[in-house]
């Protein structure tokens, strides 16, 4: 998709933002190119960080770091593991930006638009590829504790009910109207995926996400009705990263770190925290993050 909409003026850091309103995102591109310079902030490939893929944030080079409490519009992030600085250097070769921290809707009353406006700046800063991470909890039984899920496709819950960061009035400069997931990660960014990791040794599952709204955690049932729908992980994010992404045309590889294994069995005294979730991100989420640094350095842009 062309994306050659110039910036008239920069927002003020405290102007208000809409998130619906395309002439507002480019007020805060306009911001953030007066904020770190035209050249620096143009970047081809994306990153947004979930817990766990923090350390591809501290690998960027010649890294400039915007913290989000200086881009007009974006929320302070809340959740702990999740910094809230836009980095923009470079990647195994590649002009990136990347978002260590996201915005998760059970954080902003379910404002979906709010929380993929970084989606649509960072598309009109010129990336063409998109990679989301996510901590997620394990449905499917060959997955364990630490390893790393491709995500093949996805179902986006919160959407299922009416809550699509597509929903209100749409300008078409955002893209087309009814939007098409049926490839929403893109199947020769998979194909690479897999290459890499059979060269590196990294066991990689393929398989499918369900995002729900959290932030509660699923109850057994729930969990057992995931797994009957054909839900491999589940977590409560990038489902409308994603959607936003693929509506303006971006190209997405999307991971999952399996911090906690699903519990399918109300009788088994099994809780889940999100320090174990943090935890387990820390541990695995390094060679996780090597492992999505060594992709960048394959792809094709
Ligand atoms: O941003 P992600 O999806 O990695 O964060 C996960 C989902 C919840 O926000 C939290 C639960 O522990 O971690
Ligand atoms: N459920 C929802 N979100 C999560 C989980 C989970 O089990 N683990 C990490 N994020």
């Amino acid at each position: 998709m062309e994306n050659n909409n110039a910036p008239t003026h920069a927002a003020e850091p405290h102007q208000k933002i809409d998130p619906r309103n395309f002439d507002d995102i480019l007020a805060v591109v306009a911001s953030i190119k007066e904020q770190v310079g035209e050249e620096t902030a143009c970047a081809e490939l994306g990153i947004i960080c979930g817990s766990g893929l923090g350390p591809i944030g501290d690998a960027v080079e010649e890294a400039t770091i915007l913290p989000y409490g200086k881009i007009p519009g974006f929320p302070a992030t809340h959740v702990v593991g999740h910094k809230g600085n836009m980095i923009f250097g470079k990647l195994g070769g590649k002009k990136v930006v990347c978002l260590q921290g996201r915005f998760h809707p059970y954080e902003h009353n379910m404002d979906l638009a709010l929380c993929t406006l970084p989606v649509r700046v960072m598309h009109q800063l010129g990336i063409k590829i998109m990679i989301v991470s996510n901590a997620a909890g394990g449905i499917n039984t060959v997955l364990r504790h630490g390893d790393l899920m491709l995500i093949k496709d996805h179902i986006f819950l919160p959407a299922l009910a009416g809550f699509s960061p597509l929903v209100g009035c749409n300008d078409p400069r955002f893209g087309a109207r009814f939007v098409s997931v049926h490839d929403a990660y893109d199947k020769q960014l998979r194909q690479l995926a897999i290459e890499v990791g059979r060269k590196s040794n990294m066991t990689l599952y393929e398989g499918v996400y369900v995002m729900s709204g959290g932030p509660q955690y699923e109850s057994p049932a729930e969990v057992s009705l995931f797994k009957t729908v054909g839900a491999d992980a589940l977590g409560m994010s990038t489902c409308h990263e994603v959607t936003v992404a693929r509506q303006c045309g971006i190209k997405v590889l999307g991971f999952s770190l399996i911090t906690n294994i699903a519990n399918l069995d109300c009788d088994a005294s099994v809780e889940v925290s999100h320090e174990e979730v943090l935890d387990i991100a820390e541990q695995a989420g390094q060679r996780a993050s090597l492992f999505v640094s060594d992709i960048i350095k394959e792809l094709n842009i």
